[in-house]
């Protein structure tokens, strides 16, 4: 794997009684989107404000290939952040918003330009900023974060006030940015936003990483060998393929997990007791299953999120 784009380690920072961050570590890697997922409160914005250099810690270290973020000289070629998409002068238009900014950092105004085309803006990019939606809103601070080209991009919660479309559309910009090769961290409280979306995984609760882990690894492990059957015959079904040792649980309407046996095997047994079937094929876990299954012997991490129902 080519050098991190990010490390973070070890990072500390107390706020009054409050331990935002207790050790905090890990790395961000060009060419692979990282998903920074836990539940509020569990440290993401505050690590993203440090690899900013926007807080200090008590303790720990954030460098930007290799550097602290105050000892580069020209920070948005290295690094584009969305932290606040609220951040932005409303009567101002989106393009000349970006143009301000395009101009503090010595870039051209054919860069705007790019950069509302890349993100979709286009149609609203002369309108007042005060006037767009959340979603709109995003996307202009996505597109400052690329101003500069920058080969880090780091998004906080950048899913957040997107309808269906804008959340399809998120995904496939933020895969295209690894595509190039870019270092991308995005953080989420919702896994299922960063499903078909991140390759990688850091699972932040109570201020450090309970869990650093490749998503393609994690959702093999969840998904173990099971697999999913659909039938209008379960309780047929379920007798046939009990009875061969599996082990049959109810997922949905018409639908069974089989496990402990091959997807060709369920299919002879079930022929040879001429159990009628939709089809059969191996199961693979949601990344939000995945993630439940990751998390739920963190016990700290249990104790952070009191709103899970209990397995
Ligand atoms: N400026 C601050 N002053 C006081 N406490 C703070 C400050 N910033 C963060 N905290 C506290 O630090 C902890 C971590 O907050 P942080 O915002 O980093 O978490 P998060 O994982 O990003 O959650 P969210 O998804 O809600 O933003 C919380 O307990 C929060 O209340």
């Amino acid at each position: 794997m080519s050098a991190p784009g990010i490390v973070v380690a070890g990072l500390r920072k107390r706020y009054g009684a409050a331990q935002a961050l207790d050790g905090m570590s890990f790395s961000v890697h060009p060419g692979l989107v990282t998903g920074f997922v836990g539940p509020n409160g569990a440290g993401k914005s505050t690590t993203m404000r440090v690899i900013l250099g926007l807080v200090a810690v008590d303790e720990g270290t954030a460098l930007i290939e290799g550097k602290p973020y105050r000892g580069l000289r020209r920070p948005l070629a290295h690094v584009g952040s969305l932290l606040d998409p609220a951040a932005l002068h409303p009567s101002r238009s989106g393009r000349d918003h970006l143009l301000w900014l395009a101009h503090s950092q010595g870039l051209a105004a054919r860069r705007v330009d790019q950069v509302i085309e890349q993100v979709g803006l286009s149609p609203a990019a002369r309108r007042r900023a005060g006037g767009y939606s959340l979603g709109m809103r995003q996307r202009l601070g996505i597109a400052a974060a690329l101003l500069g080209d920058p080969p880090i991009v780091m998004l906080d919660e950048p899913f957040n006030g997107m309808d269906p479309e804008g959340i399809v559309w998120m995904r496939g910009f933020l895969r295209s940015l690894a595509a190039q090769g870019r270092a991308v961290l995005v953080s989420s409280h919702l896994m299922s936003e960063l499903q078909d979306t991140a390759d990688h995984l850091v699972v932040a609760g109570r201020g450090r990483a309970i869990a650093d882990t490749s998503v393609a690894g994690l959702i093999a492990a969840a998904s173990g060998n099971r697999v999913a059957l659909r039938t209008t015959a379960g309780p047929d079904a379920t007798t046939v393929l009990a009875r061969a040792g599996t082990t049959v649980t109810a997922t949905g309407r018409d639908a069974l997990t089989v496990s402990g046996l091959p997807s060709e095997r369920v299919v002879t047994l079930l022929r040879a007791s001429a159990v009628p079937f939709a089809e059969v094929s191996a199961y693979r876990a949601t990344l939000e299953e995945a993630y439940l299954e990751l998390t739920r012997d963190a016990v700290e991490f249990h104790a952070a999120t009191p709103a899970e129902p209990p397995r």
